[in-house]
């Protein structure tokens, strides 16, 4: 793709976590880290948490063995233009995307991701469902440390790392959450996402996050799913124990995700998804992103 071309963008967002979404069918565009990191700065470029661009699996050698299952991949970049492996958010609107752009039919359909194949369940209109797969929980102890406070975590992954902390009031996280609370290196090599959580009732909880790679967000729906499988064990309500599903209600800033566990261990998240605005990029201000 030269520079000389109209690339297009949207923009879209899922409980506030907001994108940039880049359609590359061919995966024609090289975007290095530091292009992302223009793209997403809320003052100099379009502003977003984080890019989805949009590649068919075949085209991309991350996701070419993904792609007798599903037609695209999703290349999740967080703001900071780091990769990461998952974005349940993202995924949502990725979805919203494919049916906006009429890449997709509404109904079932699978998106490539760097954390597998997930499936998405995407009416016209309304909420998106997707299933995130089953959480790992390793069962190492983690500490989080922020502003001089720690907290007990529990080490969740779903896809991508998250360390969730119950927390007596999110006002702890504070505006605190603009310096990275600490998490151990040794148990993340490659960072991790914290998530602070407190009880709004049965089965309801309430939480923030700091995202590895963009900071706090409103939202993050991989985060959500790790906060709900944690409060499921820490209720005593593991649904491959009880034989019975069990449905969170996480609110973030942003607006609420449902998640919901089920007896063979999978986790789905319901959840909005709205494409908001289209456009093309000027042409010499991404050249120079790109250079
Ligand atoms: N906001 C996302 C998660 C994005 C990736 C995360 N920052 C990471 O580096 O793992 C979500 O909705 O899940």
């Amino acid at each position: 793709m030269t520079s000389t071309q109209r690339v297009p963008f949207l923009k879209g967002h899922g409980t506030e976590n907001d994108f940039v979404i880049v359609p590359d069918p061919d995966g024609l565009l090289d975007l290095p880290a530091a292009a992302v990191a223009r793209i997403c700065d809320r003052r100099a470029g379009l502003g977003g948490d984080g890019v989805l661009r949009a590649v068919r699996a075949a085209a991309h050698p991350e996701a070419r063995d993904q792609a007798d299952e599903a037609e695209w991949f999703m290349d999740y970049r967080n703001g900071d233009g780091s990769i990461a492996e998952m974005c349940g958010n993202g995924v949502r609107v990725f979805a919203r995307y494919l049916l906006h752009a009429g890449l997709a039919e509404a109904g079932d359909l699978a998106i490539a991701t760097r954390a597998g194949v997930r499936r998405v369940h995407v009416a016209k209109t309304g909420d998106v469902t997707v299933s995130m797969g089953r959480a790992e929980l390793p069962e190492e102890g983690v500490v989080v440390t922020l502003g001089g406070r720690s907290w007990p975590a529990r080490n969740v992954n779903m896809g991508n790392p998250h360390a969730v902390a119950f927390v007596e009031d999110l006002a702890h996280a504070g505006d605190l959450l603009a310096v990275p609370p600490f998490s151990p290196a040794a148990v993340y090599p490659d960072g991790v996402n914290i998530e602070f959580v407190v009880d709004r009732g049965p089965r309801h909880v309430a939480m923030r996050v700091y995202e590895r790679g963009s900071g706090e967000t409103r939202s993050c729906g991989t985060g959500a799913c790790a906060v709900a499988v944690a409060a499921v064990r820490r209720d005593g309500l593991d649904p491959a124990t009880t034989g019975t599903p069990v449905t969170y209600t996480v609110d973030v800033l942003g607006g609420s995700l449902k998640i919901t566990e089920l007896p063979d261990g999978t986790v789905e998240m319901t959840g909005p998804a709205e494409i908001v605005a289209e456009g093309t990029f000027d042409p010499s201000w991404l050249a120079a992103a790109l250079a």
